[in-house]
């Protein structure tokens, strides 16, 4: 840690719901592993649903999302089973059906990844979530299920689609700027169209796009024929999906805020299983903290990072890896000079507008952060402990936390709702932090 006299305080009043994060005057020294990734999980729960025969999920991500994503699979007719503790499920793929309703939580994986599947289904479903989800855009996938025949009755949550049990698919052409999900959710579903999927995308630069890549591998391994070789442009050949047998990957953006932990406090944090080859695009977590001046190794125990307890300044486009950017802003408040985030206008329409969460509550601590056309810029300053609001974003959650570490007294308004992708997310802190 540098031997900075004592942060300035205030008194943050905890009330129920809210999280005291803990701050450290040491070297946090800690092996920490973390669950399965949010994104394999829901990626893998929709292919077995669809799939010619049951499938096995090791070690899924349970969590709000996930439980979202199964809850919605069951209400469609597919079967799914919980063993051996939970770290196996076993999922029954049958004939998709309504009446159905289709309750989406937050999770985008779910409000973008199941229309398409529900128009395989017949009958009538009707999706809706939380009213932070109401604003997340939607339109893109809705119209292009509806230039493909199926009758969808809206352009976001709350809606209704009426499906035939069948959807001729085809090509569409979409506006995929907004999220790379909108493209993923197609591809998941576009085997299971008579003629397959064409998505062609039409606008400025598609975010996320290792998130695109990783639908595309998922549908490979399970024989599905992918064509991605041009640019805004993916093909699904109509085809069967094999069950699955698979491990899913330990959630590498859920493991990111913890190794931010060794690099703030000048310690050390390994994170075990940190796969060699991944879509993940939690992976750049690697070379961000290594910009950030930390020491990174991938080694057979895992991915360890190890900290001096400096921190310097960025400049870096996290398009590509947008999931990452709370906990990216966060720790940029402790470098040693301005931060510059950009590439990421659109994570404005994430849990919630993440640049106006980010430049409000890391202003309240006393940080002078400034929203961009398509990012922040993070001019680090003394930081004193005060409420930290967290809007209904797990990831709030995750960048409070790695402020407390160094400001005392952050008290993180309804730290629950990081249940979205990591119940425990607090449990883990506390544990690393005590280890
Ligand atoms: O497909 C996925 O699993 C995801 C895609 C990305 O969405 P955007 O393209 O909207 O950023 C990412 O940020 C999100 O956390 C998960
Ligand atoms: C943007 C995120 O989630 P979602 O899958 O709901 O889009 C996220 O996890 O940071």
């Amino acid at each position: 840690m540098s031997s900075e006299p004592p942060h300035p305080t205030t008194t943050a009043t905890i009330t129920a719901g809210d999280w005291a994060a803990p701050a450290v005057d040491r070297a946090v020294d800690a092996v920490v592993p973390v669950p399965g990734s949010k994104s394999l999980t829901n990626r893998f729960l929709v292919l077995a649903a669809l799939a010619q025969d049951s499938s096995r999920l090791s070690r899924p991500l349970r969590s709000r999302d996930s439980t979202l994503m199964c809850e919605a699979l069951q209400a469609l007719g597919t079967r799914i089973d919980s063993r051996s503790d939970d770290t196996e499920w076993l999922i029954e793929p049958a004939p998709l059906h309504g009446p159905a309703a289709i309750d989406c939580g937050l999770a985008g994986t779910v409000m973008r990844f199941l229309p398409p599947v529900a128009a395989l289904a017949e009958g009538t479903v009707a999706f809706d979530g939380d009213d932070g989800a109401r604003r997340r855009p939607l339109g893109p996938v809705l119209g292009a299920l509806r230039s493909l025949g199926v009758t969808v009755d809206g352009d976001g949550l709350p809606f209704t689609l009426t499906g035939t049990g069948r959807v001729t698919g085809g090509t569409v052409h979409i506006d995929a700027s907004g999220s790379s999900q909108f493209v993923s959710a197609l591809l998941l579903a576009g085997a299971r169209y008579d003629d397959g999927i064409t998505v062609i995308h039409d606008g400025k630069q598609v975010p996320s796009l290792p998130h695109i890549a990783m639908t595309v591998e998922v549908l490979r391994d399970a024989g599905v024929l992918v064509d991605d070789s041009e640019a805004n442009r993916w093909r699904v050949e109509p085809s069967q999906i094999h069950a699955l047998d698979v491990e899913v990957e330990p959630d590498l953006s859920n493991a990111f805020p913890f190794l931010a932990a060794a690099l703030l406090t000048g310690g050390q944090v390994t994170v075990p299983g940190w796969p060699v080859v991944t879509t993940q695009a939690g992976d750049h977590a690697r070379d961000i903290l290594q910009q950030f001046g930390a020491d990174v190794q991938l080694t057979r125990e895992g991915l360890t990072v190890r900290g001096t307890g400096r921190v310097e300044a960025i400049d870096i486009d996290l398009h590509e890896a947008s999931e990452l950017s709370p906990v990216v802003a966060a720790i940029a408040a402790f470098a040693d000079g301005p931060s510059h985030l950009r590439g990421i206008g659109h994570i404005r329409f994430h849990e919630t507008d993440r640049l106006a969460a980010l430049a409000t509550e890391l202003g309240r601590l006393g940080s002078d952060v400034e929203e961009t056309e398509d990012g922040l810029v993070i001019r680090p300053k003394r930081m004193r402990g005060n409420t930290f609001h967290t809007y209904g974003d797990h990831r709030m959650v995750m960048a409070a936390a790695v402020l407390g570490l160094r400001v005392p007294h952050v008290v993180v308004e309804d730290a629950g709702t990081v249940a979205k992708t990591m119940p425990d997310f607090t449990a883990r802190w506390t544990r690393m932090i005590g280890e």
